[in-house]
């Protein structure tokens, strides 16, 4: 029988605009005049500090009416709410999100609220949240709450990699990590409905390939460029792969297992494992989604390499978890196979069991490769 709900057609979505490069954030004001007059720039204190006041006096000098919100942390409801309030008191005309992940979804959040556009300014590479048109949302104790989607992605992204430089390499490094999850996640999700709803374009297979091929290329190069504080063209080249390219190639292309199981290890209630960034934990269930993949040990140490090589996490251990009991990997994997996860994005057959398996595998498979590398990891 024909299946009357299954998608037939390709869809792709992006940014309208992706700008970068160093001292990018002096043309913020010719770039944002399209936008309003108005805006709500919304960064915490420590943003502020590097980049904000910057930013706020170069608007004000071209007229802008600037009121800032000064963001809290955390990307909750409450935090979305009044701040949303604050901009709604203001009259503001559009949202301009600078710092972070979490200030980005909060940011898209409040502008969907609003019914405004949201200019993104990335103060890190560390995450896909910049282009995407989505939100991920947590509780105000940093428990997950929900993703949340929008008709739009940001008008426009801004990257000025004389600011990214600055911080320290790990979130570089973490960018990396969830940047290589794309292209794998992608092609295990071929053949699936992306984040819009439509078919991956060619456009989206090639822009993960790409993507992966700039992580190999200049990944370790860029971190260490990162660490001297050096805007080369590695690491350039890497800030849009963890930015752009990886922004795009999750979006249309599609998540599998490895963001289903970064999920999932929140079953594990352990300090040392939450105080790990998103793309650290990503790392780890990379390795996992290559274990599904039956990935060979050639290609499986061609990922580890990389990560080891920038401080990535490749085993529990590293994550902090290297004593969880087998009942709590199962738990892990139970969540990962929850209805809505994009696990069931997978060609291949999923169960809790295998997921339990494949997180144990790639456990093995870490220490393994730390084993005949001699290598400690740095994190
Ligand atoms: N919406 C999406 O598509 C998407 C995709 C991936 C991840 N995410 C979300 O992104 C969030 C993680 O973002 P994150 O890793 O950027 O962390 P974050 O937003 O929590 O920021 C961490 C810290 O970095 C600081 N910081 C920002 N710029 C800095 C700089 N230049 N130098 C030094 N410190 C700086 C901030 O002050 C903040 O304290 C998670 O909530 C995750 O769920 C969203
Ligand atoms: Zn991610």
């Amino acid at each position: 029988m024909p299946n009357p709900n299954r998608v037939t057609e390709k869809l792709f979505q992006s940014p309208s605009k992706y700008i970068q490069g160093p001292s990018a954030i002096h043309n913020a004001p010719k770039y944002l005049s399209s936008f309003g007059v108005a805006p709500l720039l919304l960064c915490d204190d420590f943003v502020y500090g590097i980049a904000g006041e910057g930013l706020m006096a170069a608007l004000e000098v071209a007229k802008f009416k600037v009121t800032r919100g000064i963001f809290g942390g955390e990307a909750s409801k409450d935090e979305i709410v009044r701040l949303g309030a604050l901009g709604k008191d203001k009259l503001v005309d559009f949202i301009i999100a600078l710092g972070g992940g979490k200030t980005i979804d909060s940011a898209k959040a409040i502008a969907d609220d609003l019914g405004l556009k949201v200019a993104v300014l990335p103060t890190t590479a560390s995450t896909d949240a910049p282009c995407s048109a989505g939100s991920v949302l947590y509780q105000p104790n940093g428990k997950f709450e929900n993703y949340r989607f929008y008709s739009n992605n940001p008008s426009i992204v801004l990257v000025d990699t004389s600011i990214v430089v600055q911080a320290p390499s790990r979130f570089l490094a973490s960018g990396i990590g969830d940047a290589l999850a794309t292209n794998l996640e992608a092609k295990a999700a071929r053949n699936s409905p992306n984040f819009g709803g439509g078919l991956p374009t060619e456009a989206a297979v090639a822009i993960g390939a790409k993507c992966e091929e700039i992580l190999f290329k200049y990944g370790r190069q860029a971190v260490e460029a990162n660490r001297a504080k050096a805007v080369t063209p590695a690491f350039e080249a890497v800030v849009e792969a963890n930015t752009l390219l990886s922004g795009l190639g999750f979006e249309s292309g599609g998540l599998a297992a490895a963001h289903a199981i970064h999920n999932g290890l929140t079953a594990i209630d352990n300090h040392t494992l939450h105080a790990k960034m998103h793309g650290e934990k990503v790392a780890f269930s990379t390795i996992c989604q290559l274990i599904l993949d039956s990935a060979p040990t050639s290609e499986m140490d061609r990922y580890i390499s990389l990560m080891a090589s920038v401080g990535l996490p490749t085993t529990l251990a590293d994550l902090g978890i290297g004593n969880a009991t087998d009942e709590e990997l199962r738990r892990v994997a139970a969540l990962a196979c929850a209805p809505n996860e994009t696990i069931w994005n997978m060609d291949r057959v999923i169960t809790e069991e295998i997921v339990f398996n494949a997180i144990k595998g790639a456990d093995v498979a870490g220490k393994d490769h730390k084993v005949r590398t001699g290598s400690v990891g740095f994190l």
